[in-house]
C-alpha cells in the first residue's frame, strides 16, 4: 500500500472543513482517484514511453513499495501525526494553497500551542484537532521577518489581562496565511511588558474573530495582503492591527514562563536566549514539513519533463546527454531528500511524543538543538533544489514548457515562497551553524541523531578513490567541514579583537564561510542517511539501482565545492575534480536506462499531475492539441475592423 496516497482521505476531509473552495477542480473526485492508487496500471498507450519503461533494471511496483510503503513510515505510536504529514505530502503535490492551509492550522498554529503551552491550554488544543476552530501563526511583521528580536507588536500586562498593541504601521502583523477571512484564533509573538520593563519575545494564543459573526473582536483590524501568484492566493495571507485588544493572562503560552495575576514574571529560563531558542524552536515542525517540499518539487519537475523528453521526437531529446545531465540529477535528488525528510520526520514524531509525555532529559535537549539546525539546513538544501529543477524542467521542455497546460512555470511560482516562509532561507543557515560552533565547545560532539558525530575528528586529504564513491563524496565532505569549521572561527576570533558585537560578527563571517558550512552539514547529513536507507534495502534490483541514484545526487552537490576543497588543500591536481565529474557522467547516463521507470515509482498521477507534456501516457501532443483546440474560439470582433484597416492600408500604399 503506498501511505502518502493512501492516506491523503484524512487530511482531504480535514483541510476541506477548513478551506473554502477555492478552485474548480473537485476534491471528492481527487479522493476517490487517490484510494485506486493501489491497483495503479499504466494505460500502454504511446509505445515510444513504453520502450522506455521497458529498459528499467527494476521493478516499479516494488521500488514504489520501498520508497513510499507503509513501513517506511515507522513512527507506529504516533500513527496519526505521521500520517498527517504524509498526507500533506500528497495533497500539496495537487495544490499547494490548501495543504499550507491545512498544515498552518494543524502542524503550525497547533504545534506552536501544544509545544509552547501547558495544561492549561488543552482545551484551545482539543479544538484545534477537532476543527472546531481555525488558527493562523502570526510572527511577521510589515518592517521586521527575518531579524525575529526586533519585533514590535506589544503585549501589556494591565489589571490582570495582556494588552495587546500595534505601536505603528510597520508593526503590523502580516503574511500570517488563514488570517485573512478563517481564523478564529492566532498564536501572536509580541514584546511581553510587565513589571515596568519589557520581557523580551512570548507567544501568546488568542481569540481573533467572534465565532459567531467571523467579524474581528473589539481592538482587531484584520485584512487581505492582496494577490499573489501561483497557489498561494487561496492561502488568505493576511495582516492584523491591534488597538489596544485585552485579552486574559491564561493566553501566553506559558511553558518556562508566567505572569502571575499580580504582574509578576517568573522563568525557569536561564537567559533570553534560551527563551528565545525554545520560544522559535516551533519552527522546525514547519520547516521540516518544507524539505518535503523540495523533493517534491523535485519530482514534479522531472517527472514533466522526462516523460516529454522521451516523447519529443524525431530522435527524443531525451537522447541528449545534456538533457540527462540536466535532469536525471534532479529526479535523484528527489528520491533522497524524500528518503531523507522521512527519517527526519520519525526522529521528529519520536522528539514530540517524549516532549508531550512529559520527558526533561538532557539528551532531549540536545535532540531539541540537533533537529533546529537540521532543519535550518536541510530547508534551504531542499527547497533550493526544488526550484532549481522546476526552472530546469521549463527550459528542458522547450518551449511547451512555458505553456499553463504543462504547469510548470504554476509549480515554480506555487513552490517559490517555500525559500523565504518558515525561515528566510539564507538566515535560518546562520541558526544551523551557529549551533554547530556552541556543539563545539562541548567535550564531545556526540548527537541524538548522529549528524554531528564526525565534527571534531581530523579528517584526512584526498590520497585516491575507493570502490563505493558515495563513501568517497562523505569523505570529502567531512574534510570540507571540518575546513569551513577552521576558517570561519579564524575569522570569529579575529573580528571579535576589533571590538565588534557578536550580531555583527555573525553577519561578517557567512560569506564562503558559515553559510556554506551549514549547507555542506545538511548535504552530509542528507547523504549519509540516503546511504544507511540504501544499504538496508533488501531486494537486490532495487538496491542496486537506488545506489546509482544515491550515486549521483552526492556528485550532483559535491561537484558545486570542487573549487572550496581545492582552496582547503583537500585535493590537488586534476585526479580528483576529473574523478568526480566522469563518475558525475558515467553515473548519469547508466542511470538513462532508469530514468522512466524511475519516474514511475514516484510520480503522482495524471490528474493530480495536472501536466499536458507529463502524462503517463506520454501522448504529449495528442494532449497539447486538446487544449489548443479549447481556445479555437468564435472569430474575436476585432478582427473584422483588422481586416478593414489592412484594406485601408493596402488602398493608401497603391494610391503611392
Ligand atoms: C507565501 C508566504 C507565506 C507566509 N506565511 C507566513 C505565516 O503564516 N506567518 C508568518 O508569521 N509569516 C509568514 N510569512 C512571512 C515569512 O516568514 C517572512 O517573509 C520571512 O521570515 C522573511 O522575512 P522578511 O520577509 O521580513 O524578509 P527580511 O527579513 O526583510 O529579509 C529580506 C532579505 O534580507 C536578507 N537578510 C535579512 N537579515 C539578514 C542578515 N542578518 N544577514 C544576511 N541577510 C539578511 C534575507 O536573507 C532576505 O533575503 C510568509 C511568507 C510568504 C512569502
Amino acid at each position: 500500500m503506498v501511505v502518502p496516497f493512501t492516506v491523503a482521505l484524512y487530511t482531504l476531509a480535514e483541510a476541506r472543513a477548513i478551506n473554502p473552495a477555492q478552485k474548480n477542480r473537485s476534491r471528492a473526485f481527487i479522493l476517490k482517484e487517490v484510494m485506486s492508487l493501489k491497483t495503479i496500471t499504466f494505460s500502454m498507450t504511446t509505445p515510444l514511453i513504453d520502450e522506455y519503461r521497458k529498459k528499467a533494471s527494476f521493478d516499479v511496483n516494488t521500488l514504489r513499495n520501498i520508497i513510499d510503503g507503509e513501513e517506511f513510515v515507522e513512527a507506529k505510536p504516533q500513527e496519526d501525526f505521521a500520517k498527517a504529514l504524509a498526507a500533506i505530502d500528497a495533497l500539496e503535490t495537487f495544490d499547494q494553497g490548501t495543504a499550507a492551509r491545512y498544515f498552518l492550522h494543524a502542524n503550525v498554529f497547533g504545534s506552536a500551542v501544544r509545544s509552547l503551552g501547558t495544561d492549561r491550554h488543552a482545551e484551545t488544543l482539543r479544538q484545534t484537532e477537532q476543527n472546531e476552530i481555525v488558527g493562523c501563526f502570526c510572527l511577521t511583521e510589515v518592517s521586521h521577518g527575518s531579524n525575529t528580536q526586533k519585533m514590535q507588536t506589544t503585549a501589556t500586562f494591565d489589571k490582570g489581562e495582556f494588552v495587546f498593541h500595534t505601536p505603528n504601521i510597520g508593526a503590523i502583523k502580516c503574511w500570517a496565511g488563514n488570517l485573512s477571512h478563517s481564523a478564529t484564533h492566532a498564536v501572536v509573538f509580541a514584546q511581553l511588558h510587565t513589571e515596568g520593563r519589557c520581557q523580551g519575545l512570548h507567544s501568546f494564543v488568542i481569540q481573533v474573530r467572534d465565532m459567531k459573526t467571523m467579524k474581528p473582536l473589539p481592538g482587531i483590524a484584520i485584512g487581505d495582503m492582496g494577490e499573489k501568484p501561483g497557489d498561494w492566493n487561496g492561502v488568505e495571507n493576511g495582516w492584523m492591527k491591534f488597538d489596544h485588544h485585552r485579552a486574559p493572562l491564561w493566553t501566553l503560552l506559558n511553558k518556562g514562563c508566567d505572569v502571575t495575576p499580580e504582574g509578576k514574571y517568573v522563568t525557569s529560563f536561564k537567559s533570553q536566549s534560551e527563551k528565545q531558542s525554545v520560544t522559535l524552536g516551533t519552527l522546525s515542525v514547519g520547516r521540516m514539513g518544507i524539505i518535503m517540499k523540495g523533493a517534491n518539487a523535485c519530482i514534479l519537475a522531472t517527472t514533466i519533463a522526462l516523460r516529454y523528453s522521451v516523447a519529443r521526437q524525431e530522435m527524443p531529446v531525451f537522447e541528449y546527454p545534456l538533457q540527462q545531465y540536466r535532469l536525471i540529477p534532479y529526479l535523484c535528488g528527489g528520491f533522497i531528500i524524500k528518503i531523507f525528510q522521512k527519517r527526519f520526520q520519525n526522529h521528529f514524531v519520536e522528539y514530540m511524543w517524549r516532549v508531550m509525555s512529559g520527558e526533561k532529559s538532557e539528551e532531549l535537549a540536545e535532540m531539541s538543538k540537533e533537529i533546529h539546525a537540521l532543519s535550518a539546513a536541510a530547508k534551504p538544501v531542499a527547497t533550493w533544489m526544488g526550484i532549481e529543477a522546476l526552472g530546469e524542467a521549463r527550459r528542458a521542455c522547450g518551449g511547451h514548457g512555458f505553456l499553463t497546460c504543462s504547469r510548470l512555470n504554476d509549480l515554480r511560482e506555487s513552490f517559490d515562497p517555500s525559500q523565504t516562509y518558515e525561515g528566510e532561507n539564507n538566515m535560518i543557515l546562520q541558526q544551523s551553524s551557529n549551533i554547530i560552533f556552541a556543539k563545539l565547545k562541548e567535550p564531545h560532539t556526540r548527537t541524538p541523531m548522529g549528524t554531528m558525530n564526525y565534527l571534531l575528528d581530523t579528517p584526512k586529504q584526498f590520497s585516491g578513490f575507493s570502490n563505493c564513491i558515495v563513501e568517497d563524496v562523505l569523505s570529502a565532505y567531512k574534510y570540507l567541514i571540518r575546513h569551513l569549521v577552521k576558517t570561519s572561527m579564524r575569522d570569529y576570533e579575529k573580528l571579535k579583537t576589533t571590538g565588534k558585537d557578536s550580531f555583527t560578527i555573525r553577519n561578517e563571517i557567512q560569506v564562503h564561510r558559515a553559510h556554506t558550512l551549514s549547507i555542506a552539514y545538511g548535504e552530509h547529513a542528507i547523504i549519509q542517511w540516503g546511504l544507511e536507507f540504501v544499504r538496508d534495502i533488501a531486494e537486490q534490483k532495487s538496491k542496486q539501482v537506488m545506489q546509482r541514484v544515491l550515486s549521483l545526487y552526492s556528485l550532483f552537490v559535491l561537484d558545486k565545492h570542487l573549487a572550496t576543497l581545492y582552496i582547503s588543500g583537500y585535493c590537488s591536481g586534476p585526479e580528483f575534480g576529473d574523478g568526480i565529474r566522469s563518475s558525475l557522467r558515467l553515473t548519469c547516463a547508466s542511470l538513462a536506462p532508469d530514468a522512466i521507470g524511475l519516474v514511475d515509482v514516484l510520480a503522482p498521477p495524471d490528474f493530480i499531475l495536472g501536466s499536458s507534456l507529463g502524462a503517463e501516457d506520454g501522448r504529449a501532443y495528442d494532449r497539447l492539441m486538446e487544449v489548443f483546440l479549447k481556445h479555437e474560439n468564435e472569430s474575436p470582433p476585432f478582427q473584422k475592423d483588422l481586416a478593414n484597416f489592412l484594406a485601408q492600408r493596402s488602398n493608401n500604399n497603391s494610391k503611392l
